[in-house]
């Protein structure tokens, strides 16, 4: 399907916009201070001593000059003054060098800091997000946009902070220049200005351009992903699909590098152009220079000193201005970035303030419960009223697709229902604090994690906190049958999981299940829910952790969804659910009679298992 061509229109860019991303630097430079105090103030200080060196060396090999230039003529040579200013240079030289250094040492520590310090911040501010957000296309691109150019940002830092060092550089060069000869400043203006217009310019459009590929660059990231993973090898090798993922990665590639490339050359013709004017204007001066010299109104080291001086005025102008565009284009992101961590979440995202009760005493209750997913006009579930009485054991059941999973999601409190309201011993679930609701419930997702960290990390997910209690890890593998997995593994419970890293181990669906059924165990929540999480395990092995559930979970409340009939006849009610609606809720027993749904489905499975 051809792709709408994306529109590149350079002129378009607002000088203003450039400019106002700036304001962003302030806090960023807050960030990194608190990131290392006394790194970042040693950094300062010295790029503040440093900036003055260029001038004083440039000064001295003027006095240099002109001393030789004396002694020359001299009739009695006196070298004496000549070698001190020749060691003060040559001291010059190697505090520079060291300074030099040090600048580069601390900001590449720094930027070390920092760049871990912005990851954690985003990984954090991702878990605060809730789960219709985290869905969303939208927020994906600016999630994208904030976890790139985590290296641009560090480089950031050191090119603002080398921006004073330049400016005082700057400075001290250009009132060495006035003294002598202020014409000189018009020149470097003429020189200068084109090439900081044209660059700020251009560096709005690039920004633009990467902006606006936000979307297919995810969609790059995840064709490399899927042509290049463990995860998907094994289909990609049977179905063939590697040149397929491969050209559809590389059309898509080409059609960035297209537009790019062209926006890259234009910059690059009008750049030479300017720069052009540039070394015509720095010519210009040599030539008025070389001119006064002649006249005698410099002497030799004026015309060094001048010369050298103008010339670094030029390299460092534009320097300056270079680094303003690349420090404007990345202050773009950091602009991104900051609004990514400022990102604030409907005001219902943490809740209300009634605390939960200790012990479940009543239950829970959907009233009248209807769902559409966000930006969905469709009702996934609609007219649900049911209760979870407390201790009650609850299955749901139902053909894919019939709303069983959603309606756990909305039970979390993952999704707010459209219509109608869930209660928990009476109370609206919206009164109370959602992440302390949250941690009511034991969940154990189809979908469940598999952590490529150690196995004892896995089941200590289940509740963090307690990672150190080896003895409630233990209790917890032997309860969902994990402690049968530990023991075949060389490193027990400190087994790295997963194929991705050293002395990493794969397990199987149902080894792996049982470590994700450990978790749910591992936490003492007063609602434990089960959603499909022993599809993977074989008949027997699902019968016995079923048994075990119902018998540890004795007292405890709990959701069940399995598509097996067998495991699912041991709860104590079970409730139909079709096409988003409740068809029928009650007892194995009073389902079996009802001749509906329920029973048709537990026959068509038994007769399979004949
Ligand atoms: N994030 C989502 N956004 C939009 N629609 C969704 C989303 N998640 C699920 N749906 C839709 O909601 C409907 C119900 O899905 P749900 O996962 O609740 O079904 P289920 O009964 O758990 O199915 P299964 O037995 O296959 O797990 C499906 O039609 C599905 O396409």
């Amino acid at each position: 399907m051809p792709r709408p061509q994306k529109s590149l229109e350079p002129n378009k860019f607002k000088f203003r916009e450039s400019f106002a991303s700036l304001k962003f630097v302030p806090r960023f430079f807050g960030e990194i201070r608190k990131v290392n105090p006394r790194l970042f103030y040693l950094n300062i200080f010295l790029r503040l001593t440093n900036a003055v060196l260029p001038v004083l060396m440039l000064w001295v090999g003027k006095l240099i000059i002109d001393e030789v230039v004396v002694q020359i003529a001299a009739d009695v040579k006196d070298l004496d003054h000549l070698w001190a200013l020749v060691a003060a240079e040559f001291a010059l030289a190697v505090l520079s060098d060291l300074f030099s250094r040090g600048i580069s040492l601390s900001d590449a520590l720094l930027g070390d800091q920092y760049s871990i310090n912005t990851s954690v911040k985003i990984i954090r501010k991702t878990s605060e997000v809730n789960l219709d957000e985290l869905e969303d296309s939208e927020f994906y691109d600016k999630l994208e946009r904030a976890r790139q150019q985590t290296t641009g940002r560090v480089g950031l830092m050191s090119n603002i902070l080398t921006q004073a060092e330049d400016i005082i550089v700057i400075a001290t060069l250009l009132a060495g220049v006035v003294v002598f000869e202020p014409w000189l400043i018009i020149l470097l203006v003429v020189s200068i200005v084109p090439t900081m217009i044209n660059e700020v310019k251009f560096s709005g459009t690039s920004y633009s351009l990467a902006r606006s590929w936000t979307q297919e660059r995810r969609e790059l990231d995840y064709l490399r992903y899927a042509g290049a993973s463990d995860v998907t090898a094994k289909e990609v090798k049977l179905f063939g699909l590697s040149d397929y993922l491969a050209n559809r990665f590389k059309g898509l590639s080409d059609l960035y590098y297209t537009q790019s490339k062209q926006l890259a050359k234009q910059r690059a013709g009008w750049g030479s152009f300017f720069n052009v004017i540039g070394t015509t204007a720095y010519y210009g001066a040599y030539v008025l220079i070389i001119f006064r010299t002649v006249a005698g109104v410099f002497s030799l080291g004026d015309l060094t000193f001048l010369s050298g001086s103008f010339n670094r005025l030029r390299q460092k102008l534009q320097g300056f201005f270079t680094r303003f565009t690349a420090i404007t284009e990345t202050a773009l992101y950091l602009q991104d970035y900051f609004e990514f961590l400022d990102l604030s979440y409907h005001e219902s995202a943490s809740g209300g303030k009634t605390p939960l009760p200790k012990e479940l005493k009543e239950g829970l209750e959907f009233r009248n419960v209807g769902f559409k997913y966000p930006k969905s006009e469709r009702w996934v579930v609609r007219n649900i009223n049911f209760k979870l009485k407390a201790e009650e054991k609850l299955a749901f059941v139902g053909e894919n697709g019939a709303g069983k999973t959603t309606l756990i999601k909305l039970l979390l409190q993952f999704y707010e229902p459209t219509e109608g309201e869930i209660l928990l011993d009476g109370i609206p679930v919206k009164q109370f604090d959602r992440a302390a609701y949250q941690r009511y419930f034991g969940v154990i997702f189809q979908d469940f994690v598999k952590f490529e960290l150690t196995l004892r990390e896995n089941i200590a997910m289940g509740e963090i906190t307690k990672i150190n209690d080896q003895g409630r890890i233990e209790g917890a593998a032997e309860k969902s049958l994990a402690n049968q997995v530990v023991s075949e593994l060389p490193f027990g419970y400190d087994q790295q999981l997963g194929k991705r890293f050293k002395q990493g181990k794969d397990l199987s669906g149902g080894q792996w299940q049982k470590i994700a059924i450990a978790r749910a165990y591992m936490k003492d929540a007063e609602v434990l829910i089960l959603d499909e999480p022993t599809s993977a395990l074989d008949a027997r092995a699902e019968t016995e952790a079923f048994d075990r559930f119902i018998k540890l979970t004795r007292g405890k409340t709990a959701v069940i969804i399995s598509h097996r009939f067998s495991t699912v006849r041991i709860a104590d009610r079970i409730m139909v659910l079709k096409d988003g609606a409740v068809l029928e809720l009650g007892t194995h027993e009073e389902l079996m009679q009802n001749n509906k749904l329920y029973s048709e489905l537990f026959n068509l499975q038994a007769a399979g298992y004949k």
